[in-house]
């Protein structure tokens, strides 16, 4: 399959690795300095462009990318509380098709089915409290990480007791402390900590006075969300619309 590269950093150079290794061919790679090739025949001989780029270039890519023609997946966070309905719009009316998540691990996509169930078991043990952590490596520009979001969204859908999220503390690049543990007790509270090199991990913890239940999702590497994506990029070439790891992968 004919692919575009949307972004040649971390996430872009291990993407293209493993799409050759997988047969793919890249046919146009674009960065933040070569951002006009999107309007040349190598991007618009793409079947799929893989987009990771940051929190506020990821919807101009799409708009840029939709307008020659061309099916998007995409990583990128931060991006979701300003742009999401409009996206929406674009994929559900105007016939356009983005793949779009937080996070493409396999191992994610189980620990979400996991976390889903759990919160679901809960509504009848209500002496248990809920909080959620996220640690990432020092370069993260959005927090809490999107994944962190999608998590939390999963227990406001299964908890009755929770009606949202809330940024709890943060621990930044320099190990300052910003933030409150001061949260409703209809929210769940999410703290972002950023420390070295770290991938990325998950925490969601339901303490009570006698005990604490924790399941946590730790990436050791990048590997997990770069296969997840090239895998996301084969389904989309076959399907349209807005699309996510729910339907790639059916649990
Ligand atoms: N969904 C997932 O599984 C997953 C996994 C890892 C990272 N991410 C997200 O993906 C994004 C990128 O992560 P990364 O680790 O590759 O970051 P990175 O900083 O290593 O790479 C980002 C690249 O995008 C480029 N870029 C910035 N603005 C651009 C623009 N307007 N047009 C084209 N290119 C542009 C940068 O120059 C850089 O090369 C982040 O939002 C991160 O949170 C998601
Ligand atoms: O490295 C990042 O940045 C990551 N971003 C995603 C998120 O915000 O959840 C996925 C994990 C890695």
């Amino acid at each position: 399959m004919k692919i575009a590269l949307i972004g040649y950093g971390k996430m872009g150079k291990m993407i293209e690795e493993i799409a050759i290794s997988r047969g793919h061919e890249i046919v146009s790679i674009i960065d933040i300095d070569n951002t006009a090739d999107f309007d040349s025949d190598a991007f618009r001989s793409a079947e799929v462009a893989i987009e990771f780029t940051s929190p506020t270039a990821a919807y101009g890519n799409y708009l840029k990318a939709f307008e020659q023609g061309v099916k998007v997946v995409s990583g990128s966070t931060g991006w979701m509380t300003e742009h999401k309905a409009d996206v929406e719009r674009l994929c559900n009316e105007e016939g356009h098709t983005l793949f779009w998540a937080s996070n493409f691990s396999l191992g994610v996509a189980i620990f979400s089915a996991v976390n889903k169930k759990l919160a679901e078991i809960m509504n009848r043990f209500p002496q248990y409290a809920v909080s959620m952590q996220e640690t990432h490596h020092i370069h993260k520009l959005d927090a809490p990480s999107g994944t962190a979001i999608t998590l939390a969204e999963q227990v406001v859908d299964g908890l009755d007791r929770k009606n949202g999220w809330q940024l709890g503390i943060t621990y930044n690049a320099n190990g300052t402390k910003t933030g409150s543990t001061e949260c409703p007790d209809d929210k769940v509270r999410i703290d972002a900590v950023r420390r070295g090199e770290v991938p990325g991990i998950h925490t969601i913890n339901y303490d009570s006075k006698e005990d604490l239940i924790s399941i946590t999702h730790s990436a050791h590497n990048r590997r997990g969300f770069a296969l997840g994506a090239v895998l996301a990029a084969e389904f989309t070439a076959e399907h349209e619309g807005l699309l996510s790891t729910d339907d790639l992968f059916d649990f």
